[in-house]
């Protein structure tokens, strides 16, 4: 949602936009290679038209840099736990270089193994979820990823907030289409949009969450202020977040979404929690048919009337950032080009 408006619109290379988060990440407290990771993530989802995680999260990584809550300068602990299980201690550092610095080593156990599991902890995830899981589909194989945040969602039949807004993502290879992949926040309604819509003074829809004193609200602002989100779908969104908390966190030794304190360090936004990636190679049991089956149920759907695929949206604002530049407004180019300094 609340892509910029096109009157103020302006498009520039992808590799131009990377360049300039890279120079940000660095200009504020990052080292080359972690810059580099969040540059390109953030790029690519500025490029995918995913709003709520592109170039809108760079003043809340400055600020969360400059409080000194995140090191943007760590060096990931990556442990060969078993034959198909990997730990990495981000020791206080972002999830995404803790992904890249035990990736190649994922990827070998997944294939010679069958699947893999790489848990990460100490990390900070502050991104969209899906450029994780993406690019193991583009080498064949199936990745699942979980990811907690920070306590803003009421259990269904709760009367206070306790989870975070919890994504899951998905990818899967499919023969002669674009990987299979979808990516969602377990709550109503991502954090990220409802702080776009408080901005740009929208209201929200019904169900999305409640105010301070736990009654339904179409505010974005009532939900920040004090209230909270929902889960999507009552009880099974609920179910889903409560597992995402287990897989994230319990299981790879980091925070619950409620446990850690960021009050000591103002202008901190990124969540301090733990992240599962699961990856699987459908090539053991099942050859080359997998990719087969997978493009069969993309034309059962659509046979059956699917107006578009998860992910659709994403791949069709790819193509035309790459041939007319990555959009974004004016007023977010000029921020960055200050941030940049
Ligand atoms: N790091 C963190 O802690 C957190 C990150 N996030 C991120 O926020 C982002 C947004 O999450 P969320 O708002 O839940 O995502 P959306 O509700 O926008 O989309 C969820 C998924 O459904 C697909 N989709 C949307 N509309 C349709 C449709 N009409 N038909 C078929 N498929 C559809 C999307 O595909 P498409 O992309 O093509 O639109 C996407 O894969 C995610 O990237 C998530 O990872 C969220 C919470 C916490
Ligand atoms: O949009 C969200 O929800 C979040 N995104 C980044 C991390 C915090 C939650």
């Amino acid at each position: 949602m609340s892509a910029p408006t096109p009157s103020a619109l302006v498009r520039m290379p992808f590799a131009e936009l990377q360049g300039l988060l890279q120079t940000i990440f660095k200009q504020h407290g990052c080292s080359e290679a972690v810059a580099g990771v969040l540059a390109h993530n953030c790029a690519s989802a500025q490029r995918d038209g995913a709003h709520s995680h592109g170039v809108f999260r760079i003043p809340g990584y400055v600020s969360t840099l400059a409080s000194g809550w995140v090191d943007g300068r760590a060096t990931p602990e990556v442990t060969d736990v078993a034959p198909g299980y990997i730990r990495v201690d981000a020791r206080g550092g972002f999830a995404q270089p803790a992904l890249a610095a035990a990736r190649p080593m994922l990827v070998d156990k997944a294939r010679s193994a069958g699947i893999a599991v790489l848990a990460i902890h100490n990390s900070h995830h502050f991104a969209a979820l899906w450029p994780d899981v993406e690019p193991f589909a583009d080498e064949g194989l199936v990745a699942l990823s979980v990811v907690n945040s920070m306590t803003c969602v009421v259990p269904h039949g709760a009367r206070k907030p306790l989870f975070g807004t919890n994504p899951i993502a998905f990818a899967a290879p499919c023969a002669g289409h674009d990987p299979i992949v979808f990516d969602m926040a377990t709550s109503a309604m991502a954090h990220g949009d409802v702080q776009i819509a408080a901005r740009s003074g929208q209201q929200l829809p019904e169900g999305m969450g409640v105010d301070a004193a736990g009654q339904p609200t179409t505010d974005p602002a009532a939900i920040l202020d004090g209230g909270a989100l929902l889960p999507f779908g009552g009880h099974k969104g609920s179910a889903l977040s409560m597992m995402v908390e287990l897989l994230a966190a319990a299981l790879t030794g980091g925070h619950f979404s409620w446990e850690f304190d960021w009050s000591g360090h103002p202008g901190a936004k990124t969540p301090w929690t733990g992240q599962l990636i699961i990856v699987i190679d459908p090539s053991k049991a099942e050859g080359e048919r997998f990719a087969l089956r997978s493009r069969e149920l993309v034309e059962q759907m659509q046979a059956v009337g699917l107006s578009r695929m998860p992910g659709e949206r994403r791949y069709r604002e790819r193509e035309v950032a790459e041939r007319e530049g990555v959009a974004l407004s004016e007023q977010e180019l000029q921020g960055l080009r200050e941030l940049a300094g």
